[in-house]
């Protein structure tokens, strides 16, 4: 007869203990390793039996790889897992955090911090559920989403990763744990994982656990000093819901808490996440995690046994290592074998990680669908990320009086103006986390540009002409209507968005007013977060909107310009007057901000 773990109508925790129970020391070890694509060789696989395998952001089977190449590369490793001793299937993840990415030709969504203005929880399920099939589609299991950081201070390069900076807005968007995972029923067992569809839904993963975003002036991967109590209520807060809809993994943050590495904190990941919130899927580390657990007393990751016993005893469940997988195998079985990892700390590691594929139907249906191919990029996830860029936006002026609001602009305008850095490329408008890991400038993926979409917008009397850097020539004798000046930061990701010096880049404040002295002017912003804006800039222009960072389908931001959709945005993160009052939020006593945290405006009285 079948062994029972292979019984798919065995209760789950009797399939969980069947296969423990079967399994050797090495084969558990094994399982708690994550590794790299690029080293998921079939001895890594079959021989040795790694539990899960990970594409770094940008790394793809090549260059525009289909998703029928994404789901041949991810149905080949699984072939090698199954022909394992015990044949257990690996788990593949991915950064899917504003769409699938990493894929060409995917839907890009706006970033999080856009999602945050929409304050739309249902708009956050809804892309969730798009998402969770174009990942599928590629035959991948999980993504690294949601982000749930509340990131306190905009010098941190990954704040657009964040809702906002109110917990409460941030719990609010934790919906798309359910559109990625789909609707737990309401008796669902508190805090155990739930998958509710192998064929449309993907495990998802609560990151970075915990504190991410309230690491002392924005350091990334830096440390947060605070209180438990502030941990708690700025920091902690998404967790319960996400963990209460189900979340089947949790990522442990790189940064610390008041000195301790999140990495390696038994307190926060062990008698807090597991035993206080009841969290019962797996803990996994960051890239390298705890490899920084050496550091910086020694070169990363030197005494990497004394990194393991750290972080796995703390209560870590799943290792991305990512490249030394067989030196990870070594260190942590020799580590069990000395006593200084018990095995109880394996097998409820092993239990976890088990408890997790059970629940996915990794087991039952290991292999993609091929059905699913056309969901990427597809018109109608197009539509919705379309709905999402449209709420996204914030309007922060309107008219240089109420009475006179420059806001919609005129279709049938004789003669405009568009130009700036971020107007026509798609990179820019898409942030990091898309194709390549810090993003890019240019055509990197399928999409309509904001130039495109005002030339799809304007009728055809209508003369759109578009330069970058318009000359003073053009300026002065253009005989504009109006100028649409589109200004911003370029990708980043991680470490390499950390910055001090937050004005717009490339002398955007100067191309504004140079363009806003003769030409009546609209400015759209798009950046991973709110930028300085001097007073005197601000009383130059007409009107001026907030687009974060929106995306592949700009046609949403001409939806708002021209009327057909009012602006339902507000601003999720405090839009400060100078980089001198940062850390500023809501809350703070004699706040005083340009813009404070819940403005925005609408062109049509309500
Ligand atoms: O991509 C996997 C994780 C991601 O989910 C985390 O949110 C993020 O903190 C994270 N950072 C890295 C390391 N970054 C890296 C960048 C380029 C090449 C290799 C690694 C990997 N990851």
């Amino acid at each position: 007869a079948a062994p029972l773990y292979r019984d798919a109508s065995a209760p789950v925790e009797a399939r969980v203990r069947d296969l423990l129970g079967r399994m050797t020391l090495r084969e558990k070890a094994a399982q708690m390793a994550q590794i790299e694509r690029t080293v998921a060789s079939p001895r890594a696989l079959t021989e040795l039996g790694a539990g899960s395998v990970l594409n770094a952001g940008g790394s793809a089977p090549r260059d525009r790889a289909s998703p029928a190449d994404w789901a041949a590369m991810v149905d080949g490793m699984q072939r090698h897992a199954l022909a394992s001793r015990l044949g257990v299937p690996i788990l593949y993840g991915t950064d899917a955090v504003h769409g699938h990415n990493n894929v060409y030709g995917a839907t890009v969504f706006p970033h999080n911090v856009g999602i945050g203005a929409t304050r739309d929880t249902e708009l956050a399920r809804r892309i969730g559920e798009a998402t969770a099939l174009e990942v599928r589609a590629t035959g991948i299991h999980w993504t690294f989403a949601p982000c749930v950081a509340v990131c306190r201070d905009p010098r941190w390069g990954r704040c657009y990763e964040s809702y906002s900076e109110d917990p409460e807005i941030v719990r609010s968007m934790t919906t798309i744990v359910s559109g990625l995972q789909g609707q737990p029923p309401a008796d669902h067992p508190h805090g155990y994982p739930f998958l509710a569809s192998v064929r449309e839904n993907v495990l998802a993963c609560a990151k970075h656990f915990v504190g991410d975003g309230g690491t002392d002036k924005g350091v990334n991967e830096g440390n947060a000093i605070c209180s438990y109590e502030d941990l708690e209520a700025i920091h902690m807060t998404p967790y319960p819901d996400c963990i209460a809809q189900g979340v089947a993994t949790v990522m442990a943050s790189y940064s610390k808490w008041n000195g301790e590495p999140l990495h390696s904190s038994r307190y926060l990941l062990t008698d807090v996440l597991k035993g206080k919130l009841g969290f019962k899927g797996f803990v996994i580390s960051d890239w390298e995690g705890i490899d920084r657990l050496c550091e910086p007393q020694q070169p990363r990751g030197s005494d990497y046994r004394y990194c393991i016993a750290q972080s796995v005893n703390a209560g870590m469940d799943m290792i991305m290592i990512p490249h030394r997988f067989e030196k990870f195998l070594e260190d942590i079985v020799f580590l069990v074998e000395t006593g200084e990892i018990p095995m109880s700390r394996i097998d409820d590691a092993v239990e976890r990680i088990l408890r997790v594929k059970f629940i996915s139907g990794v087991f039952e249906h290991p292999f993609s669908d091929q059905s699913l191919l056309d969901t990427v990029g597809c018109k109608e996830h197009r539509l919705l990320a379309r709905e999402a860029v449209c709420k996204s936006l914030v309007l922060l002026k309107n008219g240089k009086d109420q009475k006179a609001p420059f806001l919609p602009l005129a279709k049938n305008a004789k003669r405009i103006l568009v130009a700036g850095t971020h107007a026509d490329d798609i990179g820019y408008q898409c942030g990091g986390w898309t194709i390549a890991w810090h993003g890019d400038s240019g055509k990197i993926t399928l999409g309509t540009s904001i130039l495109e979409a005002v030339q799809e917008s304007m009728g055809v009397q209508t003369e759109v002409v578009y330069e970058k850097c318009p000359t003073e020539a053009t300026i002065e004798n253009g005989d504009f209507s109006y100028a649409v000046v589109v200004v911003g930061e370029v990708p980043y990701a991680e470490w390499t968005g950390d910055r001090t010096d937050l004005g717009i880049p490339f002398n955007g404040s100067e191309l504004i007013t140079r363009v806003a002295s003769k030409i009546p002017t609209l400015v759209i912003v798009i950046s991973g977060r709110p930028l300085v804006i001097e007073s005197q800039v601000l009383e130059k222009i007409e009107a001026l909107v907030a687009a974060w960072l929106p995306g592949s389908e700009c046609t949403g931001i001409t939806d708002c310009l021209f009327g057909d959709h009012d602006f339902i945005g507000t601003l999720p993160v405090t839009w400060y007057r100078s980089v001198d009052q940062l850390p500023i939020n809501a809350g703070d006593a004699n706040y005083d901000p340009l813009f404070p945290v819940g403005y925005g405006l609408k062109m049509f009285q309500s």
